[in-house]
């Protein structure tokens, strides 16, 4: 549908690695409304032409695609203006509804008005208010808000900030971005469950043994310490991505369910989720900080040498967590989550180990489970870990592995699926705030435990796969797919054989 679509916080690095590229992609893929205007927004004074040529910059160096066919491309950079405003100045909003209504006039647009703000969390609050006060938010056609994370730094704050927004938009109207959400494999996890019937008819806790959520990263702080010192693994990974993860691989859909059902199942789930007990939260949880360490041959600091790092710092940046979902399909099976920083491997996977009810057939220890492997990034695919007969070594069990791999190129990034779907107003894979909330209330026992210093940090070397201790709180269980830390060492090599 024809739109505006105002961006706060255009001069920054979000804009130019991930909203303009994804615009421009939408573009190419028809994939924008017939006709828009797009207006960025920043403190400084720059001319719509310069500001055009701060577009045209982005998109050549973080585009997925090449620019290839000039004259669109000019077309798509002319629907850019840019007006200078500072969040806390009534009248910047002023000025800018002044250029939205004559743009609106001179492309014969509706007024839908989308307002996306890409800029720090303390703002959302005073932005939303001036949206409303300025009457930019008076529209004849529909308004949508859509925000970044983080959406709070506990409870208390995240229903703080809630409350003040909906004193300016409707729950409708916000559209929450956790981009974990719009991931293409995310996105297809209700198809891949409920299309096909082979796993379909598995799926309970009859048949599954566990579930692993694991978002590893290479990367440190890099130059975010002053953001990340203050957040750690628990808020900046946790809370929402990997809460988000669990939701949705978790939650029971009715076939070609729509965007309402996923919201209820999601809020169902949350709400399944035992609560974690004062006295049992260090047999659930484990936080870790990075030391020194190797990555690729090279030497690495720790996480308190970074620089902007308070060198006494206390910020956890690994978290593993394990969790229960006390409902019919899910009872007994636990939930094992992982994220950390500066570790071996980039990896976001959700791996589900399914049970081995013919104990019979396992002669040895060759023996592996099944394991459904879903590869969220940074490759997509899906792989299926299953016996056979290995015949060199006399009748010994050998993995085999049915998968499959999707072209990156061809994918449509996060940030690409997120802006289509709040610009058709379906807001399936957004954050509701009951789901926010519902995090926020599950994390606040650890947000406890760690200010009363009852969840010690473990260490664990930078380039390594996280501290002991997250190996540990799994027994019996282990994590999949580690290289060196598997009790097959084996299956961990031909696994990543068939990902190479
Ligand atoms: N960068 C990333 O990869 C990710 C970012 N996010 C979130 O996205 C949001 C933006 O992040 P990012 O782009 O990295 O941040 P940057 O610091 O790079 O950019 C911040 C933007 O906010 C603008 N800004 C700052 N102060 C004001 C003000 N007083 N009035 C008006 N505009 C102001 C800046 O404009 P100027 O200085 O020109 O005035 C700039 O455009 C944050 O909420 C962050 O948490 C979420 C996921 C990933
Ligand atoms: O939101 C965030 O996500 C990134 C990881 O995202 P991915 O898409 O590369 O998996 C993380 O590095 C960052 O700290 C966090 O704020």
């Amino acid at each position: 549908m024809d739109m505006t679509f105002v961006l706060f916080g255009a001069t920054g690095d979000l804009a130019k690695r991930k909203i303009f590229p994804a615009l421009y992609n939408l573009f190419l893929d028809q994939k924008m409304p017939e006709k828009f205007s797009i207006i960025g927004l920043g403190r400084r004074e720059i001319a719509h032409e310069d500001f055009q040529k701060q577009v045209e910059q982005s998109i050549h160096t973080f585009s997925r695609r090449a620019v290839t066919d000039q004259k669109s491309f000019k077309d798509f950079l002319g629907a850019f203006r840019y007006s200078a405003l500072d969040v806390g100045r009534p009248e910047d909003y002023v000025k800018l509804l002044e250029l939205v209504k004559q743009r609106e006039q001179e492309l014969n647009l509706p007024e839908n008005r989308m307002f996306y703000l890409s800029v720090g969390p303390e703002f959302f609050e005073v932005i939303a208010a001036n949206i409303q006060a300025s009457g930019l938010g008076a529209t004849k056609g529909w308004k949508r808000l859509i925000i970044e994370k983080p959406f709070g730094r506990d409870l208390q704050s995240a229903r703080d900030l809630n409350e003040k927004l909906t004193k300016s938009f409707t729950e409708e109207e916000i559209y929450r971005i956790d981009h974990y959400l719009g991931k293409p494999m995310v996105q297809n996890l209700e198809v891949l469950e409920n299309s096909n019937p082979v796993l379909h008819a598995l799926w309970t806790n009859r048949y599954i043994a566990n579930v692993q959520i694991t978002a590893s990263e290479t990367v440190g702080v890099e130059e975010r310490a002053g953001y990340y010192d203050h957040s750690g693994a628990l808020r900046d990974m946790f809370q929402n991505h990997m809460l988000q993860l669990m939701m949705m691989i978790a939650m029971q859909l009715p076939k070609e369910s729509s965007p309402e059902d996923v919201r209820n199942k999601k809020r169902m789930v949350m709400e399944s989720l035992r609560p974690l007990q004062e006295d049992q939260i260090s047999s659930q949880i484990v936080l870790g900080q990075y030391v020194a360490g190797e990555m690729n041959g090279q030497p690495v600091v720790g996480y308190k040498d970074e620089p902007g790092v308070a060198v006494d710092s206390q910020n956890n940046t690994f978290i593993a967590a394990k969790l229960w979902i006390d409902n019919y399909f899910w009872e007994g099976v636990p939930f094992y989550i992982r994220t950390g920083k500066r570790m071996k491997e980039k990896s976001t996977r959700i791996v589900i180990e399914f049970k081995e009810p013919l104990k019979s057939a396992k002669v040895d220890d060759s023996y592996v489970p099944n394991l459904l492997v879903i590869e969220i990034g940074p490759k997509e695919g899906i792989t299926l870990q299953l016996n056979s007969k290995d015949r060199v070594s006399d009748g010994q069990f050998e993995p085999v592995y049915v998968n499959c791999y999707s072209s990156l190129t061809e994918q449509p990034e996060a940030y690409e699926n997120l802006i289509y779907d709040a610009s058709r107003g379906d807001a399936t894979f957004f954050a509701h705030w009951n789901e926010v909330e519902l995090s926020w209330m599950w994390v606040e026992p650890i947000l406890k435990a760690v200010e009363q210093g009852k969840l010690p940090l473990q260490p664990y070397a930078a380039g390594s796969y996280g501290p002991q201790a997250a190996f540990d709180l799994l027994g019996d269980d282990q994590w999949w797919l580690d290289e060196g830390t598997i009790r097959k060492e084996k299956k961990g090599e031909a696994y990543a054989e068939t990902r190479a």
